[in-house]
């Protein structure tokens, strides 16, 4: 696959060129301003563009109930402005200076970041709060980076989030549900509490809308008491100037295999560019796995393309061990490659990384209400998070950026932002976090985006049916206020709290641990005659979720030993994150006051307690089906066994289904056989009010 700088135009001042035959050719965008490093901490923090701006910030935050900052990647938004707001006085008294960000690992990043410049320890004055870990300290801590999720879940116990003096919603542009669910939120609390501030900040925000969308009200949404308040009209203020400069390079020609283009890319830099790190944003854990192996080989095969180069990948299913390596100085003479999803898209300074790849996708979830299934779809991004991918250079250094993409398709093409998660998003963690809120008309109330009505009403349905919901659409007592405390997919908290009751609570522990990440097996592209031979051997004949335990025991019995996931075709890096996972698990049951017991080989027991969470997740076999076809109980729509289950092909006549996907057609994800009985046993009033044609088996 070759590309071409277009002929005729001006000559790159700098690019890339690949003289042998196969390689990338990128041509140079126009270049950005300069800016250079200091060497203490105080200069540094100076030089930021941000800086300038100290005052400005200050007095609008002072004067305005909402202030929306607006400032290039690297301006030092996220690292300075809870600093500047520590230092005029925001954090005396007991009060905390909130910082909140979409994902857990720059919320942890930033945080060292910011200690670091201050001179203290994480988890004194600065600290950080993600789902399973607080590094705070009550009265000390002044600034607190969060994730946005936390924060949501803070509410449930103190609804004014009054401890907090200012509240920053850091990278806003992404418009994650949480994101948009707090700031609708936050919107409600600025009435009650008119000494509450709040920063929204972001590269690339729309400022208008976000501007209108605080400046009107709803009718009922209460009076501040204005006349002595701040001034209730958001103020927006624009950071000008940036860091260094990035160079953007595009491709010729659209590419036809983002992922070989990528590759091929890592090598040209390493090849052609002086020393540095690379970050090579793709989609998801296939993606990245297939990248980190097609460069191994290549090392196999060409030993002088490739010495020196150390891959790294990184994705949400990693250990956070492993998501460490990440920030281990790179060793001299080598390059690190880091490959990563877009979990690394904000808010990240790696400080070795002076080229990004960006592939141009990423893997979004889509959540159609009709069929009740949500995808994860590889679908282009927006041009917010091809500036942001690009902002991961250019931090300490000038950079450069190479975008598997042309030009065009960039201006003419690129959405400028991606569509709010809350329009494309399964509902049910969402509205049951609303419920425990004690917010009762979702539909009526201030979001930026609507949520879908059909989305809102399966939502309800669900959480009905599970009983954590009644028939006012208020929370039960005790499971739907029990399930509204535990931080996962209600339907696995629903599976939790039965499997305490039916003694197996260990067992479904590490179920859960297992779901929560993409796959446990080594991905192979393709069909792979080992895998499907070691499956084989830790199948058992219940299902996959039973076979994922089996699989768990022999690696602790491995003594949890990479070279025996190696030889089993699992995935190692997996394996540790489910560890982990459990271990958070564990901590939390026991917090809830359970004490997880073990039902050794009693799989009667764990497929109860799975059932009591996804009695609405049965299938039946078609009768007569000679292809393995099975109509969903729910809503007798056409779904299949997917060819990665142990159950592919035995096609029992009763299952129960972890997750739909569809492809070609619609396929059964994680699937365990059951007795139908069963299903009627654990969710009464779902089989037997609502769908009365369901035989009585
Ligand atoms: N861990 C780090 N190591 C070295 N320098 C860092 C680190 N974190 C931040 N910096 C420096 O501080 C600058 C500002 O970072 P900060 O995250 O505050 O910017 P930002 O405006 O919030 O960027 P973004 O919009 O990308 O989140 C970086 O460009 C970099 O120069």
């Amino acid at each position: 696959m070759s590309q071409f700088w277009k002929p005729g135009t001006e000559k790159p001042r700098s690019c890339l060129v690949d003289d042998e035959e196969g390689g990338v050719l990128f041509y140079a965008a126009p270049p950005s301003s300069s800016g250079h490093g200091y060497s203490s901490f105080e200069r540094l923090r100076q030089r930021l563009p941000v800086f300038k701006y100290r005052t400005a910030i200050l007095y609008l935050v002072e004067k305005h109930a909402t202030t929306i900052i607006v400032g290039e990647t690297g301006s030092g938004k996220t690292t300075q402005i809870p600093q500047y707001l520590k230092e005029a006085g925001w954090a005396e008294g007991g009060r905390v200076i909130a910082c909140t960000q979409p994902r857990r690992l720059s919320v942890q990043s930033v945080a060292s970041r910011v200690a670091e410049e201050m001179g203290v320890k994480v988890g004194e004055e600065v600290g950080y709060t993600i789902r399973f870990e607080d590094k705070t300290n009550q009265g000390v801590t002044k600034i607190k980076f969060l994730t946005d999720g936390v924060l949501l879940r803070e509410m449930m116990n103190d609804p004014l989030l009054t401890k907090y003096s200012v509240i920053m919603v850091d990278e806003a542009h992404e418009r994650s549900l949480s994101t948009d669910t707090l700031l609708g939120l936050l919107k409600k609390i600025q009435r009650r509490r008119p000494e509450l501030r709040l920063i929204i900040s972001s590269a690339t925000i729309e400022a208008k809308s976000m501007s209108n969308f605080f400046r009107t009200r709803k009718k009922n949404d209460g009076q501040a008491s204005e006349d002595n308040g701040p001034n209730i009209e958001p103020s927006i203020l624009s950071v000008e100037g940036k860091g260094f400069p990035v160079e953007i390079f595009y491709v010729e020609e659209p590419v036809s295999d983002y992922l070989r283009a990528a590759v091929d890319a890592v090598l040209l830099i390493h090849e052609k560019e002086p020393v540095g790190d690379v970050l090579v944003f793709l989609t998801g854990q296939d993606d990245i796995d297939a990248a980190v192996q097609l460069l191994t080989d290549e090392a196999r095969e060409t030993t002088r393309r490739h010495s020196g180069l150390l891959v790294l990948s990184l994705y949400s299913g990693l250990s956070r061990a492993d998501q460490d390596l990440i920030f281990t100085p790179t060793p001299k003479g080598k390059r690190k490659v880091i490959i990563s999803t877009n979990i690394a898209e904000t808010s990240l300074t790696l400080e070795g990384v002076v080229y990004v790849v960006d592939s141009g996708f990423s893997k979004q979830r889509f959540y159609n209400p009709i069929s009740d299934i949500e995808n994860l779809v590889v679908a282009p991004i927006s041009k917010a998070s091809a500036r942001q991918r690009a902002g991961r250079a250019g931090r300490v250094r000038p950079g450069k950026c190479f975008r598997l993409y042309t030009e065009d398709f960039f201006v003419q093409d690129m959405p400028v932002e991606g569509i709010p998660e809350m329009q494309r998003s399964n509902l049910v963690s969402f509205v049951i976090q609303l419920k425990a809120l004690g917010i009762d008309n979702i539909l009526g109330f201030d979001w930026l985006a609507l949520p879908p009505p059909e989305s809102m009403i399966r939502a309800l349905e669900v959480l009905y049916s599970l009983e954590i919901l009644d028939e006012d659409a208020k929370l039960t007592s005790p499971t739907g206020f029990q399930v509204a405390e535990i931080p996962l997919d209600p339907m696995i908290s629903k599976m939790i709290l039965t499997a305490d009751a039916l003694g197996c609570l260990e067992e479904i522990i590490t179920i859960a641990a297992i779901l929560s990440v993409q796959s446990i097996w080594v991905s192979v592209r393709g069909t792979h005659k080992g895998l499907d031979e070691v499956k084989l051997r830790f199948a058992a004949a219940e299902g996959d979720h039973v076979s994922f335990l089996n699989v768990y025991k022999a690696f602790l019995q491995s003594g949890k030993s990479s070279q025996w996931c190696y030889k089993n075709y699992i995935n190692y890096h997996s394996m540790k994150k489910v560890v982990e996972m459990r271990e958070q698990l564990s901590r939390l049951v026991r917090r809830l006051g359970i004490i997880p017991k073990s039902c050794g080989m009693d799989m009667q027991a764990v497929r109860r307690a799975i059932i009591s969470g996804f009695f609405a997740h049965a299938s039946q076999l078609e009768e007569y089906s000679q292809n393995g076809m099975y109509k969903t109980v729910r809503s007798s729509q056409e779904v299949y066994i997917h060819p990665s289950s142990v159950l592919f092909r035995v096609n029992p006549k009763w299952v129960v289904y972890h997750s739909l996907v569809s492809t070609d057609k619609h396929y059964m994800h994680n699937v365990i056989a059951i007795d139908p009985s069963w299903l009627t046993e654990a969710a009464p009033h779902f089989y037997q009010q609502r769908r009365p044609s369901i035989p009585l088996f």
